[in-house]
């Protein structure tokens, strides 16, 4: 599904000499992951690599499509538009009222008028937006619209979601009815990363973390052999698509 094979990220030079770390990790579909680190260890830039924002140097395969410096754009588009980026400063149209911007995706996509309007009142409602449906995101707050940005996110049911730090920590509902969410799709086949200085104690979901910068454990001669090395066990298979839908 994922896997990272040395890709080279930046960090902060005072964290690593020379302000360069080397990642390799592999996540399956169902697996849900906390990426973790102090500041400028490289939790956005990991999302952006991820998210196909930035170049990559070193070997990627992401939703199992190789990334090469030969990518198709037409890919590269595909590929957009099965991942789901709630960033740190999400942006909109600002002509277009807030359920336009919301339903962007699936016009991208090519979906039938009646599903897109079904789908974004359904989502509107699902992250309390209903009132704001014909609002600019101009004239909403910070929390409102990164509330849009979850429901822009989500609304394909995306195969791959990321979530940058604010829309996890600037309101607690939005961080537990975002959680939630997630691991409704994540249980159905999805994968998820969440990054954050350090994880929320009191939530249990996802288990796993991963620590920037990333300090590799030294092989075993065993190991030593294998390339890429996986940092964690593939999950039970899951249902193949997820069916459900937000209401
Ligand atoms: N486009 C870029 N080109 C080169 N270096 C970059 C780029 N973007 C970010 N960096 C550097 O990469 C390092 C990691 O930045 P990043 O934003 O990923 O950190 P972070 O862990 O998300 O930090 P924070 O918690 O403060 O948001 C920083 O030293 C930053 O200066």
């Amino acid at each position: 599904m994922i896997t990272l094979h040395n890709l080279s990220l930046p960090t902060s030079p005072a964290l690593i000499q020379g302000g360069l770390q080397s990642l390799s990790l592999q996540l399956q579909r169902g697996e849900a992951l906390w990426v973790v680190g102090p500041a400028e260890s490289g939790k956005t830039a990991l999302l952006d690599a991820l998210a196909l924002r930035r170049p990559v140097a070193g070997s990627a395969t992401i939703l199992n499509e190789p990334l090469s410096p030969h990518f198709p754009a037409r890919t590269r588009q595909r590929l957009r538009q099965r991942i789901g980026y709630i960033d740190a400063n999400p942006l909109f149209m600002d002509r277009l009222s807030l359920a336009d911007n919301i339903a962007l995706p699936l016009e991208l996509a090519h979906f039938r008028h009646a599903e897109i309007q079904r789908e974004t009142e359904a989502i509107l409602q699902w992250f309390g937006l209903q009132d704001h449906a014909q609002a600019l995101p101009t004239t909403l707050s910070h929390t409102t619209r990164l509330r849009a940005a979850c429901a822009r996110a989500l609304i394909t049911h995306p195969s791959l979601i990321l979530v940058d730090e604010p829309a996890l920590t600037l309101c607690p509902e939005l961080q537990e009815h975002l959680l939630s969410t997630i691991k409704d799709l994540v249980q159905n086949g999805a994968t998820a990363l969440f990054a954050m200085r350090t994880r929320p104690p009191e939530v249990s979901f996802p288990e796993a973390t991963l620590t920037l910068p990333y300090n590799p454990p030294a092989p075993t001669e065993d190991e030593k052999e294998e390339t890429p090395p996986s940092l964690f066990a593939p999950l039970t298979p899951m249902a193949p698509t997820y069916e459900g839908r937000f209401s």
